[in-house]
């Protein structure tokens, strides 16, 4: 078992690492990136390990959703062969955007057909038939996985963008980092009060962009059920800034 999942891990498709010089430089400030070592059993290949921190797990007092447990769904299962997959297909650059970093880059899961259905399949499996009408994507990389489970639950797919790219009249949400400001936009009209809404983002670092974006939503009266990201870092501790709104991620570590 081991050996299959090292093996899968080493013979993922590898990409040349990008030049840096054709991306924009991140506002974030270094401290929240993820700078760990690699941990033991990292693939050769820069991708993640399929076997350590592997955990599907949501959270959060207020959870209106069932316990995983009670689920009695496959999907939601720590042993899930699916979440091996999805970890394994993820790449690790290091370095970037900063020396120190560890860039979790999820464009190598979206190489991998069976993974990026895999990973859309378990947010529909948890959220249809939970009445969400609405699910805010959070730019860039929320906008990726946020419409086909849009579509799947058939929820409306309303963009949360950086500051000057919607056209129309926005309202705005600013969060801190930790060395400076970022800010958050949605249109106006988008969405209305008492709608439920989930937020989706590949990735939870320290938590900032996620508990802008339940300000911005709870400002004119959506609930916000619950977010959901692909991985979280939990060493930036994301979770305890969301305080009691529940999130649930697929892979944590
Ligand atoms: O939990 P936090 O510390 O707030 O960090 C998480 C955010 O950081 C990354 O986006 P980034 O800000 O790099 O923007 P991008 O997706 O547009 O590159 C990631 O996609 C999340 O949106
Ligand atoms: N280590 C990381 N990899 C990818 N996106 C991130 N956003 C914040 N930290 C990140």
């Amino acid at each position: 078992m081991l050996q299959s999942l090292l093996l899968r891990a080493s013979n993922s498709i590898s990409l040349p690492l990008p030049n840096r010089h054709q991306l924009s430089p991140s506002p974030k400030p270094l401290s929240a990136w993820i700078d760990a070592a690699p941990s033991a059993g990292q693939s050769p290949s820069n991708y993640r390990s399929a076997l350590p921190s592997l955990r599907c797990t949501a959270a959060g007092g207020g959870s209106e959703l069932q316990p995983l447990q009670n689920q009695g769904m496959a999907a939601q299962d720590e042993k899930d062969p699916r979440i091996a997959r999805i970890s394994s297909s993820i790449r690790i650059i290091p370095d970037f955007p900063k020396k120190g970093i560890l860039f979790q880059d999820i464009t190598t899961l979206l190489l991998d057909t069976k993974a990026f259905k895999d990973t859309i399949d378990l947010f529909v499996d948890r959220y249809k038939g939970k009445n969400i009408s609405v699910v805010a994507g959070i730019e860039a990389r929320g906008f990726i996985f946020g419409p086909p489970i849009a579509l799947a639950i058939g929820a409306k797919f309303v963009p949360l963008r950086k500051p000057k790219k919607l056209p129309g009249e926005v309202i705005s949400e600013e969060y801190s980092l930790e060395y400076g400001k970022d800010v958050i936009e949605m249109h106006v009209g988008a969405v209305q009060a008492g709608e439920r809404a989930l937020v989706i983002d590949d990735l939870i670092a320290t938590g900032g962009t996620l508990c802008a974006a339940i300000r911005l939503l709870e400002r004119v009266g959506v609930h916000v059920v619950e977010c959901a990201c692909v991985i979280e870092l939990p060493e930036l501790k994301g979770r305890e800034r969301l305080e009691d709104k529940p999130l649930f991620v697929l892979i944590s570590g």
